[in-house]
């Protein structure tokens, strides 16, 4: 299978809803008020979001109101506005080797896909020929250290991991400096997703932050928040409540092959416009895909490369 294809084949349970509700929406009639409200109501259940079903459906009326369409020339049409939206976020990760090393904080909530993300980007960064290493910062949970350690072990990348419970800030300093003295280009830290509540959480991935900011003031070099596309709208809350807390510099959305809800990713484009670098679709290693505006944007609407 070709990357697209691969990409068509995640993102099916999405496309195949997009399409059958624009089909039965337009099957070869005139665009009038009523069937671009239609239209409107399937992208807003498509999770593509108020505000971008709107601007979508008036960018189609603008050119062609009142002709004659059908519905695959409006998911042409559709996939060129979507891919206009998502190019200025298909942002790839930029890892800076002379950092030595180049830091990146994982956060999202439990669940979202941290843990599998961190070993999907060890194989991708390893195989590119960068030294990777990983930390297993969430302590909370004694399967998520073990969990990335099976990540560390596939991988071939050296894993940084203390006992349930432990201080994540003081293991985020360790493997620092560990990662230094193995000369080490990339740093990958997982953290909790759920402590006891929002406050605890806060305070621990602060805490993390300042700690790695003592030996490196430049560090983290990236935030990437982890997101389930199969939360849909929710997504929305879970960028701003870590916002709330950490410095975002970038988003990675996962289970894209389980979902229809692959509009979302449009939805946070539009609302938030932080670079997406990679999109997980699948369990393995090689299903985290980067992320590519046009290739996305036509995948969601069931067109051919
Ligand atoms: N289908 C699919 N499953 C995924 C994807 N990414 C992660 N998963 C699965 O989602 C589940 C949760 O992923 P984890 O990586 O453990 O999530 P986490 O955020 O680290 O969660 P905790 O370890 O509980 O904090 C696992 O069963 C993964 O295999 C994806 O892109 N597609």
């Amino acid at each position: 299978m070709s990357w697209f294809q691969k990409l068509k084949s995640g993102l099916s349970k999405s496309s195949t809803k997009i399409v059958s509700s624009i089909s039965s929406v337009i099957t070869k009639r005139k665009l009038d008020d009523e069937a671009l409200e239609e239209l409107e109501e399937a992208l807003i259940a498509a999770d593509l979001g108020p505000v971008t079903a709107a601007k979508l459906t008036a960018s189609l009326a603008k050119s062609r109101f009142d002709k004659e369409v059908t519905d695959e020339e409006v998911r042409g049409a559709l996939a060129e506005d979507i891919a206009i939206i998502l190019d200025p976020v298909a942002k790839p990760l930029e890892i800076d080797r002379s950092k030595g090393p180049h830091v990146v904080l994982v956060v999202g909530v439990n669940g979202s896909g941290k843990t599998t993300t961190i070993g999907k980007m060890a194989q991708h960064y390893s195989a590119q020929g960068l030294k990777v290493m990983l930390a297993a910062g969430d302590t909370f949970r004694a399967a998520a250290v073990e969990q990335l350690k099976i990540w560390g072990d596939r991988t071939g990348c050296k894993v940084v991991a203390r006992e349930t419970g432990a201080d994540a800030a003081g293991l985020a300093y360790d493997a620092i400096e560990s990662a230094r003295a193995e000369g080490a280009d990339l740093l990958l830290i997982d953290t909790a997703g759920r402590l006891h509540n929002k406050k605890d959480l806060m305070a621990e991935l602060e805490k993390v932050v300042r700690v790695i900011a003592k030996l490196d003031a430049s560090a983290p070099h990236n935030t990437l928040l982890v997101l389930d596309a199969t939360v849909g709208q929710n997504a929305h809350s879970q960028v701003e409540t870590f916002q709330s807390i950490v410095n975002v510099s970038g988003l990675v959305v996962t289970k894209l092959d389980g979902t229809a809800k692959g509009g979302v990713l449009v939805a946070l484009a539009e609302k938030f416009g932080l670079p997406v670098h990679a999109i997980g679709v699948g369990e393995t290693a090689d299903d985290l895909k980067p992320f590519e505006a046009d290739a996305y944007a036509k995948s969601l609407m069931g067109l051919a490369d």
